[in-house]
């Protein structure tokens, strides 16, 4: 059994970690930690927990020092520290967060306004968009989990990007998500008087995931790709859309575009391409680990509109966790992940 501790775990992204571990036949959740609720028992945050998970929070030192596999699920700029430790201690971490995410440092800087405390630590780290990057993964110990609104656009532009079938290096990106994208702290935003029955983009050319799509498309083309990404706020609990708009090269026809999605994913069983007419809906991955991919052709201008949805707190957070530590485990990777949306 797989020792897991996670630190951060009173938040969103923490509790929806060992909501889905808990269905994982190969982990024993050894310790799990909070500075604000240090002493309580989780099923009083999250009553759903009652009598089936009542384990007491502890301390972040609790954590590193029982479990083999830590997961940190805290605010940027907090995890380097735990790494470095994970790391002297030989065992294994992952971070929900975005600080083992970009490749350079100056992007970094620039974005989340954060120096790098141990920059020898960021050449072990492997970006865990496990579908992409499953062969590294299996050899890192760090592993810098993608960002939510990123693990939609990369696996949506994907096939693609690696087939150059793209006219243009610039691409434009409407994504919207669900309010629990914004994690457990109020803010104006997520009042619930000012998000529902409403519907508005924010951080417009601003996002803080703008280099990570960036970085990652890049790499995926093996060019420098450029996006102009703009995030909406949805006034749902879950999931995230994004819809793509590609220029398509002269010489390929929509068929071989569809040809390439189909056997790009054809043996992924969390990316599903649906059948032309089709149109990915958040509600069919909500709750799920599964990416949802809908092609969409205008012949008017040889035009490709991508749909790519996922659930932000599973496929965007937790779930691409628990896959990625699969795969660190050489387990099969769909272990406790196998759920299905639920079907209305
Ligand atoms: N929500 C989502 O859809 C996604 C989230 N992520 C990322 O995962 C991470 C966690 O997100 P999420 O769970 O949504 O956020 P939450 O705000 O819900 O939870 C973050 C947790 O971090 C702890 N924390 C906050 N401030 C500090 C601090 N100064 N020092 C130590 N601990 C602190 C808090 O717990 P306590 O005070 O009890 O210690 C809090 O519960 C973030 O990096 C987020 O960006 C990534 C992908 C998707
Ligand atoms: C709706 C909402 O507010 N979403 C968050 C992004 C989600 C997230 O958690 O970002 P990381 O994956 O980088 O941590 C935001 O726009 O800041």
């Amino acid at each position: 059994m797989i020792k897991v501790g996670i630190i951060g775990a009173s938040g969103y992204a923490g509790a929806e970690l060992y909501r889905l571990l808990l269905g994982h036949k190969d982990v024993n959740i050894i310790a799990i930690s909070s500075q604000s609720y240090e002493g309580k028992m989780i099923s009083d945050l999250y009553p759903s927990f009652y009598g089936r998970f009542d384990m007491m929070l502890t301390n972040d030192q609790e954590v590193l020092e029982n479990a083999e596999m830590i997961f940190a699920s805290l605010p940027h700029g907090l995890s380097e520290k735990y790494a470095k430790v994970c790391d002297e201690k030989g065992k294994k971490f992952i971070d929900l967060g975005a600080d083992f995410r970009l490749d350079h440092e100056k992007d970094y800087q620039q974005w989340y306004l954060h120096d790098y405390q141990y920059p020898d630590l960021h050449e072990k780290q492997v970006y865990g968009l496990s579908e992409v990057n499953r062969e590294q993964i299996k050899k890192a110990t760090i592993i810098g989990n993608p960002g939510c609104y990123p693990t939609s656009i990369t696996l949506g532009l994907y096939p693609l990007l690696k087939h150059h079938i793209q006219k243009d290096e610039k691409i434009i990106i409407d994504s919207k998500s669900g309010t629990t994208g914004a994690g457990k702290s109020l803010t104006e935003d997520t009042h619930f008087p000012k998000c529902n029955e409403s519907f508005h983009p924010y951080k417009i050319a601003s996002h803080r995931h703008t280099p990570e799509i960036e970085q990652e498309l890049s790499k995926m083309a093996h060019q420098n790709i450029e996006v102009v990404f703009t995030p909406h706020l949805l006034p749902v609990n879950r999931g995230i859309i994004s819809t793509i708009y590609v220029s398509l090269k002269d010489s390929v026809s929509w068929e071989a575009v569809y040809d390439i999605y189909q056997k790009t994913y054809q043996d992924e069983y969390f990316v599903r391409v649906l059948p032309t007419g089709k149109v990915a809906d958040l509600k069919f991955v909500q709750y799920s680990n599964f990416c949802d991919i809908s092609l969409h052709y205008d012949a008017r201008y040889h035009q490709l509109i991508i749909v790519s949805t996922i659930d932000n707190m599973v496929k965007g957070a937790a779930g691409q966790a628990i896959q990625n530590m699969n795969l660190m485990y050489d387990l099969d990777e769909k272990e406790g992940l196998m759920m299905i949306p639920a079907s209305f």
